[in-house]
């Protein structure tokens, strides 16, 4: 008989909304050698370490942090202390997972306990001089100072001088590849030697047809990693919103620090104001406008740090995505989560995994995990041949779309 796998016990809460989801694996972290547990025992590591030098953090965060090190890599699951704000809440999450080794949970769900569990450490909930603190702050700060960023901004807002056909395609580009700028891949990836090679997937022309289709609705952007990918994810909310193919926009984030460099509230309003100190700065005007006007929403929600798949959208968040004409889900996380964390054979269609979100729907994603779907069959075999990490190495992306009218 098959082992069950840990969260297939979980029961799903809307039968309506959750297709029965085929036999792929679930992905987990404890085998040594696999990519997620390169994450826990190199990346965590490192990352933990460039936490406790960025902010001088006190004895008992560092001890707290030091712990968290310790239990996520040789230690069992163990609950939020009973007076974090949502101890009920990550104790339903986990039911049935803790005392489990964190390897043997799913990966989807153990990275995302680390990442709350750190703000635990780090004294982000507790009321004190910490609180609110985001852990990942300076790294944040340090990326949007960077000078290179200027010529960004100059190279991004030439962009939109370009004939329609290039515009569009340049602007879905600079979206995709912003994607490899997250700073949790940057931790164990050198950035100067990943150069991007290929779009696996482009259905970039069917995303600008389906806006044109549907020209005049409400188009979201559920973001992901806030500076280098948010400055051009925010250039291509402008251009939707100014070129009427949306009338309103939703921008989509992390209500907490999450997955090192995931974009919150107040990473938008700096990266809008570093337009607007830019040679881009008449986009970051339209937006500080748009986003006053109430034409872009900036919205959020605690189930975007959930440990959990798209599959299990709380109804009212489901209610709110199908009233978007298309929503265009940003990088490797928000893809794991759409078509769900498993080890699907990689020619799987995208819609046959993607299929049950509430509106139509566009990945712009670099491949920084083990999960892929609608590859033809000939690439996947060249892949492979190549002997390459090719689905973890961030020189690959997709622009996949499933849903359209
Ligand atoms: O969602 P993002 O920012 O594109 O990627 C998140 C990421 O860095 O985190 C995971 C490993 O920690 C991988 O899935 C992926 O590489």
């Amino acid at each position: 008989m098959k082992k069950q796998q840990p969260d297939e016990k979980r029961q799903q809460p809307d039968e309506r909304r959750t297709p029965a989801m085929p036999d792929a694996p679930v992905i987990l972290s404890g085998d040594p050698g696999s990519f997620p547990w390169s994450v826990f025992h190199e990346r965590h590591p490192k990352l933990l370490r460039q936490v406790l030098d960025a902010l001088p953090y006190g004895p008992a965060e560092r001890r707290h942090v030091e712990q968290l090190l310790a239990e996520s890599t040789t230690g069992v699951l163990t609950p939020l202390p009973p007076d974090a704000p949502d101890h009920e809440q990550w104790l339903r999450w986990g039911e049935r997972l803790w005392g489990l080794p964190w390897g043997e949970v799913p990966f989807l769900w153990a990275e995302s306990y680390f990442y709350r569990r750190l703000l635990h450490a780090t004294g982000y909930f507790t009321s004190g001089a910490w609180h609110g603190v985001d852990p990942f702050g300076p790294f944040k700060s340090a990326e949007l100072a960077n000078p290179t960023v200027d010529d960004e901004l100059a190279t991004l807002s030439a962009l939109l001088d370009l004939p329609e056909a290039k515009r569009r395609a340049a602007l879905l580009t600079s979206a995709l590849w912003g994607n490899r700028a997250d700073l949790g891949f940057r931790i164990t990836n050198d950035p100067g030697s990943v150069t991007a090679t290929g779009l696996l997937v482009d259905d970039g022309p069917l995303l600008w047809r389906e806006l044109e289709r549907t020209a005049g609705g409400r188009v979201d952007l559920v973001a992901d990693n806030a500076g280098r990918e948010l400055l051009p994810d925010l250039v291509l909310t402008d251009h939707l919103l100014t070129s009427g193919l949306a009338a309103e926009m939703a921008l989509w984030v992390k209500p907490q620090p999450y997955y090192v460099s995931d974009a919150m509230m107040a990473d938008v309003l700096a990266a809008v104001g570093r337009l607007r100190r830019s040679k881009a700065g008449a986009i970051g005007d339209r937006l500080w406008r748009a986003i006053g006007d109430g034409t872009l929403t900036v919205r959020t929600h605690a189930f975007f740090c959930a440990p959990l798949p798209y599959h299990e959208l709380p109804a009212e968040l489901a209610a709110e995505f199908a009233g978007a004409t298309l929503t265009i889900l940003k990088g490797d996380l928000n893809y794991r989560r759409l078509v769900g964390d498993r080890l699907w054979p990689p020619t799987t269609p995208f819609a046959e995994a993607a299929g049950h979100f509430p509106s139509p729907v566009a990945a712009l994603r670099t491949l920084k995990s083990d999960v892929v779907t609608g590859l033809p069959e000939a690439a996947v075999r060249e892949l492979d041949g190549t002997g390459e990490a090719w689905r973890t190495s961030g020189r690959y992306g997709v622009v996949q779309v499933c849903n359209a009218g």
